[in-house]
């Protein structure tokens, strides 16, 4: 039958093109009203360029077989389709958004069947239409008939427009339970029986309809095929060929989307391992680091240790050595030639031997006793080495410090470790000294590190804001240097609101009197990075360990420009110090995970403090709730403080007699704030006698002395409190 039909009566691809063309220019302007239309934001995940995707759907296929499927079944389907006049009509309703208006063909009084949704008629006259000249709508009214597959004819219109690619436009039939035209919406006319279903009417309301797509699952090479997408392909709605899935997704057949949730999903997974791979290999990193340099701590303190230990006996060994010497040279004197040694030869051997001794001793423990062997052996051989040994040491020693790089964790420890052993011989040989002693030992440039820091005070008077509550009154007198200050007095006395006061930190009170620092008038604020201050409570974090603590706060707290074997010096020194080494890695515990014990706590909280390296350190109470001996261990770690130069002041309560001594000097408070002693503590019981009032026997003074102050001893001074120094 295809054979039959005349050539002037197939359509030539030509005229498809041209129709499309006008489809095209006419749908332009609709373009921006679709696009935001809710037809392409309910499918916009799956176009992923939507201008792109509905220019390409106005291009009709290439493949005219629903051309020639309907000549066959027209036999002159050039007639039934519509003009450019017609598609214009057709756009422009559909571009104002109304319902079509019936054209010419469809009025009310030559309403025909073609002019139903999905029926199409031919023109009346036999002529060749061009549809492309084509600028009035010709009658058309002829032998109508259902649309086209592969076209639609909307409602009010007579004739057919090819559906362009990616849409779907088979012949529809009647759905007997719902009396449509499937799968369109459009039911037959009522008055006339013999009217079938017709073709495609869909494109009427094409902005808010998304059957005009090849359904999603389906793609559609032309617009009357549509096949089910297959296994490892999707097909969105629209689509004109299947598109191949991802690898690792699911897509099964009639896929309409790449199944992503299987790629969220195993990004979740992989995330999840890989956080908790390094959640797990963190912890056992940080463990295994913290492993590796306790023992090299440990090996470097054991080395430490022998050295001194070493050297100890070596000195030990020479002292009898010499001894001996002297003594043999007295025993065989005159038995010798002149030309023999005499004993002072001896001695003076033994002092270069030492010396040598000292100084390799002196080079193992040294941080740069690893430096390439070549410089060591350079250095014993030179002979002019020697003279310039010390200069070249410091100029290395400083070099060294200023390139942290070149410090092994083994070699920091072993410096700390040596440094810690000097400055213990020389608190040992410096012991005894008097207070001038210790003054001038902090005071010598050479040995002293810390700045000094003096607190005179003169009627420093407390009063509380708004309520003119004198807390405390006219205290005068002075912290120095070098000295621990205790400040003692019954509960409620002001000791507290003192020390604060001091250190500039009393809230909620008006502060008046003179407070002088060494000796100017200034802001203690202004000193606060040498300033310590311990309070009562706690500042310790419970989730750290010991260390963990100290080291967080000599990185706040120490200069950023401070060599880091010099901070592992410090951090070293106030875990000595304090006796923290056994307890350097617990945690320290919280009111939920315990931890260390209430005295560690408090010697963790003072060394927090102590690791700023305060030249003026005030403390809170620091050894309530401890018992004598670890009162005792905190109060001799503060003297090797003190002995270093450091101002100290602290509040204390009820301290045993042995802790009591162990304090410099005592400021003494009574009830109201007021001053009852301030001087030396070793003349307190003297000063207290002198006012009637005798220690009895057998009874601790500091706590005579309160129980005074709080009116439970009667003394013969009571009545008449020649007690305070206003
Ligand atoms: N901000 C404040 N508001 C009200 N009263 C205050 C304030 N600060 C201190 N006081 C009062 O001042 C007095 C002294 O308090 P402070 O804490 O200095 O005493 P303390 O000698 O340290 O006592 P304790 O030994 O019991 O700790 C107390 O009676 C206290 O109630």
């Amino acid at each position: 039958q295809i054979d039959e039909l005349s050539p002037p009566q197939l359509p030539s691809p030509a005229s498809l093109d041209f129709l499309a063309e006008v489809a095209y220019s006419r749908l332009e302007n609709l373009t921006s009203d679709i696009l935001s239309s809710k037809l392409v934001q309910d499918y916009s995940f799956c176009i992923h360029d939507p201008e792109a995707e509905w220019n390409k759907a106005f291009n009709f296929s290439s493949d005219l077989s629903f051309l020639t499927a309907c000549l066959a079944k027209t036999g002159d389907a050039i007639r039934r389709l519509c003009t450019a006049a017609e598609v214009e009509v057709y756009f422009n309703n559909l571009n104002g958004g109304s319902y079509l208006q019936p054209n010419q063909n469809c009025n009310s009084s030559s309403w025909v069947s073609g002019c139903e949704p999905g029926w199409a008629c031919r023109t009346d006259t036999e002529d060749q239409v061009d549809p492309r000249n084509s600028h009035e709508i010709p009658a058309r009214r002829s032998d109508c008939k259902s649309c086209c597959e592969g076209f639609f004819c909307p409602y009010g219109i007579t004739c057919m427009i090819p559906c362009p690619l990616g849409s779907y436009c088979p012949v529809a039939t009647l759905n007997k339970d719902t009396g449509r035209c499937d799968p369109y919406t459009y039911r037959l006319p009522a008055a006339q029986p013999n009217h079938t279903c017709g073709g495609a009417n869909i494109w009427a309301d094409a902005r808010t309809n998304s059957e005009v797509f090849c359904s999603a699952g389906q793609y559609c090479p032309t617009n009357i095929e549509s096949t089910p997408c297959s296994r490892g392909n999707y097909c969105p709605m629209g689509s004109t060929d299947e598109k191949r899935c991802f690898k690792l997704t699911t897509c099964d057949s009639k896929a309409e989307s790449q199944n992503i949730h299987a790629y969220g999903v195993m990004l979740i997974a992989a995330l999840s391992t890989i956080l908790l791979i390094i959640y797990n290999c963190s912890d056992q990193i940080l463990t295994t680091r913290e492993r590796r340099y306790a023992k090299s701590r440990e090996a470097a303190a054991r080395t430490v240790r022998e050295k001194t230990q070493a050297r100890a006996r070596w000195k030990a060994a020479k002292e009898a050595a010499k001894k001996h010497a002297i003594e043999l040279q007295s025993q065989i004197s005159g038995k010798f030639s002149k030309k023999n040694l005499t004993s002072s030869d001896q001695v003076k051997i033994l002092d270069n031997t030492e010396n040598e001794t000292t100084y390799d001793f002196s080079q193992s423990l040294s941080p740069l006793s690893e430096l390439s062997s070549a410089e060591t052996e350079r250095k014993t051989t030179d002979p002019s080495h020697k003279t310039s040994e010390a200069s070249d040491n410091k100029n290395i020693k400083k070099k060294v410090s200023k390139d942290k790089e070149i410090y092994t964790h083994s070699q920091i420890f072993r410096y700390a470790y040596s440094q810690l052993e000097k400055e213990k011989a020389q608190q040992q040989q410096n012991k005894n000294l008097t207070f001038s002693g210790v003054i001038s030992m902090a005071t010598n440039p050479e040995t002293r590190k810390r700045p000094l820091v003096e607190i005179a005070f003169r009627d420093v008077t407390v009063t509380l804001k708004g309520k003119h509550k004198n807390l405390l009154r006219s205290v005068t007198g002075k912290i120095k240097p070098g000295r621990i200050t205790a400040i003692m007095g019954p509960s409620g006395a002001g000791k507290t609101t003192f020390l604060s006061a001091l250190a500039g930190k009393a809230v909620g009170c008006t502060v008046s009197g003179m407070i002088l620092i060494n000796r100017k008038s200034a802001s203690i604020h202004s000193y606060r990075k040498i300033i310590g201050f311990v309070p009562q409570d706690d500042i310790v974090h419970g989730n750290l360990t010991v260390e963990e603590n100290l080291w967080f706060n000599a990185r706040c707290r120490l200069s950023a420009d401070l060599p880091k074997p010099d901070k592992v010096l410090i951090v070293e020194r106030v875990i000595d110090s304090l006796g923290m080494q056994a307890i350097r890695g617990s945690l320290v515990g919280t009111v939920e995970k315990r931890g260390i014990s209430g005295g560690q706590r408090k010697r963790v909280n003072v060394g927090i403090e102590l690791v700023m390296e305060p030249s003026l350190l005030f403390l809170d109470e620091p050894t309530s709730g401890l018992d004598s001996s670890s009162s005792q261990l905190l109060l001799r770690a503060l003297r090797r403080e003190a002995l270093e130069g450091v101002n100290i002041c602290m509040v204390v309560h009820q301290p045993s007699y042995t802790l009591f001594q162990m304090f410099d000097d005592l400021i003494l408070l009574a009830k109201g704030g007021l001053t009852v002693y301030h001087g030396p503590v070793k003349k307190v019981e003297e000063y207290f006698a002198g006012l009637g009032i005798i220690v009895p026997e057998r009874v601790n003074p500091p706590d005579y002395f309160i129980d005074v102050l709080e009116g439970m001893v009667k003394t013969s001074s009571s009545s008449g409190d020649p007690l305070f120094r206003q």
